[in-house]
């Protein structure tokens, strides 16, 4: 059986996607050690007590992984132990306690069946992240085979020739996935970039060469695939198993669709990042997941190791992943759940979404970080503040503030993930908009960052304009400045509403010039009642009169949820916050 092959039998055998990461983290591995102290036993200091210590941290790590796999077997589809965590265990030791974990997968666990073959064991995906030239590849194949891997995970960056070796030749029945659009923010960086003359990203282009190059190993190096009877009426032969799969972080759903799409139905997509990275497991599966329901797996490490119960944790992941699974089939991919930043979802309390073991889905990675970033910069401050409405609220949000390029790149960033993961983007991942406007004054600058966050992160090339408030008599003349908006649907771009009038305004402006308003995208959303009479939001109130949605990248139920989980910032603020919402919240 081929590594795909394998992945596909073990995951229909036992009905499950779940893929779960060995990371023996050193801050995980002190209750594997025999002695109490010997985690942090640095007292002494000679040759045999430094390698004392090494052979038991060795053996700890060894443990830690053999508690996992034992217990989590029957749900998991495949293992991933990651090369980076033996490799700092010391060379000799490291890759022994390596070649000892993939033996315990291997061999403790047959299928069980009794027919004396390992037909559906769960193979061991070795997440080494190689590339290099094509004779230090087939060394580094040669290394990661050598120690019992199935399949690995390769950098493609150095293209084919650096791919090869792992997946053909002797090595034809392995398998790799290739980083695609990683899980980490920095993934922004290079992956997402927009290529010159192609309709889509670096990462979508990496995508469809993973079906090129697997067609490509198959032609170098053929599988020895049983090939149907060559009759001329017979429906042709399946193809081939592919060779290579991808890596989309989970983190990033709109991209992780985006991949699926370009990468098309038969491969296989590993996409880290639920857990302790934060993503969201169902949005995970709805983009992710083939029309068929499955060629995805969702790799878990610390989210499986730090529960008290490994076993438990992975069963529970298994049937979440599986309940997504049903729910797509029955409903489609979108109707399930709501988008997390309209107005509606804003006025959903964030406790709501508790699932009872304290933690909560409410919050995506680009909204943590923006809070994380709006409080470095002081635009976000906690304290007591009175507003211009007469209350005194626990927290103040002052946009003006972000004020230097770094924070207007970053804040660009946030509202394009807020906009590429709300409703302002149709089934075929196209956005509904044409043009992004800002209105004077804050709105210019906020819809300048946000229209080239748009294109450098997502590849969208939006109009953009904004308007003046004293009309010029010379030059262009006008109010208006920027893209022509006549017959255009139009995003409007501002940082807060207050009582709605500037965004009313602009909804006006834009109707006088046959314009089509589509959406509002703002920073923040208070998700307050104007008054106590009144039970909507100035947010809920734009959205009812003008009948479209008003985004937020993050409201107050988000924000209550990161001070939940900072305790940094101490109870007092948190209960401040708590009670604050529920005097005022919608
Ligand atoms: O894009 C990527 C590629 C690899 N990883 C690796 O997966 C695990 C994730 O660990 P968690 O504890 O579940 O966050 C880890 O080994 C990473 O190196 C990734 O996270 N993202």
């Amino acid at each position: 059986m081929s590594f795909f092959e394998r992945i596909a039998a073990r995951s229909e055998s036992i009905n499950s996607l779940l893929c779960v990461g060995l990371d023996p983290h050193t801050s995980e591995l002190a209750p594997y050690y025999d002695r109490p102290s010997a985690s942090d036993d640095n007292d002494d200091n000679d040759d045999d007590d430094v390698d004392r210590r090494d052979e038991e941290r060795a053996e700890a790590a060894y443990r830690f992984c053999a508690r996992i796999i034992d217990a989590t077997y029957p749900h998991v589809a495949c293992y991933k132990p990651n090369a980076a965590f033996f490799e700092a265990l010391g060379h000799r030791r490291g890759m022994s306690t390596l070649r000892r974990v993939i033996e315990r997968i291997h061999v403790r666990h047959g299928d069980g069946d009794g027919d004396g073959d390992d037909g559906d064991r769960a193979p061991v995906l070795l997440d080494v992240k190689r590339g290099d030239i094509g004779s230090t590849a087939e060394a580094y194949a040669d290394a990661c085979y050598e120690l019992g891997a199935d399949g690995v995970t390769l950098s493609p960056l150095m293209g084919w020739d650096s791919v090869r070796p792992f997946v053909t030749g002797k090595y034809s029945d392995r398998g790799a996935f290739v980083l695609c659009k990683t899980s980490n923010p920095g993934s922004n960086d290079i992956l997402a970039l927009p290529l010159r003359g192609e309709d889509g990203a670096l990462f979508e282009r990496i995508a469809r060469l993973a079906d090129e190059w697997s067609r490509r190993a198959e032609t170098e190096s053929p599988s020895h695939h049983p090939a149907a009877p060559s009759y001329s009426s017979s429906p042709s032969p399946p193809p081939p198993p592919p060779r290579l799969g991808l890596v989309v972080g989970a983190t990033d759903p709109h991209a992780l669709s985006r991949a699926r799409k370009a990468a098309g139905e038969r491969t296989w997509i590993l996409a880290p990042g639920v857990g302790a990275q934060g993503a969201d497991l169902d949005d995970a599966c709805r983009a992710g997941l083939n029309d068929d329901g499955t060629c995805l797996l969702v790799p878990v490490s610390r989210g499986v190791s730090s529960a008290s119960d490994p076993g438990e944790e992975a069963r529970r992941l298994k049937d979440g992943i599986n309940a997504a699974r049903a729910a797509i089939a029955k409903n489609g991919r979108r109707e399930e759940k709501g988008r997390r930043t309209t107005a509606a979802a804003a006025a959903r309390g964030g406790d709501d979404d508790d699932d009872g073991g304290g933690r909560t889905t409410t919050m995506a990675p680009y909204q943590r970080e923006f809070l994380e970033f709006s409080l470095g910069e002081g635009v976000l401050k906690f304290g007591s503040f009175v507003l211009k409405s007469g209350r005194t609220s626990p927290y103040f949000f002052n946009a003006g503030l972000f004020s230097s390029g770094s924070a207007l790149h970053k804040l660009g960033r946030s509202y394009a993930s807020a906009i590429m993961d709300s409703e302002l983007v149709d089934e075929d991942g196209k956005v509904k908009f044409d043009v992004v406007f800002g209105p004077a004054y804050k709105g210019i600058s906020l819809g300048a960052v946000v229209c080239a966050a748009l294109y450098s992160d997502f590849g969208i090339d939006a109009g953009f304009a904004y308007n003046r408030k004293e009309a010029k008599n010379h030059g262009e003349g006008g109010i208006l400045v920027g893209s022509s908006m006549t017959g255009k649907r139009v995003l409007i771009v501002d940082d807060v509403i207050t009582a709605g009038t500037a965004i009313r305004e602009s909804y006006d402006l834009l109707g006088s010039i046959g314009a089509t308003p589509v959406g509002v995208a703002i920073a923040l959303d208070r998700a307050e009642r104007v008054s106590l009479d009144d039970p909507l939001s100035a947010v809920q109130a734009v959205a009812r009169d003008m009948a479209i949605p008003v985004i937020s990248i993050v409201a107050l139920p988000q924000l209550q949820e990161y001070l939940r989980l900072s305790p940094g910032y101490g109870e007092d603020v948190l209960k401040q916050v708590k009670e604050y919402r529920s005097k005022y919240g919608v």
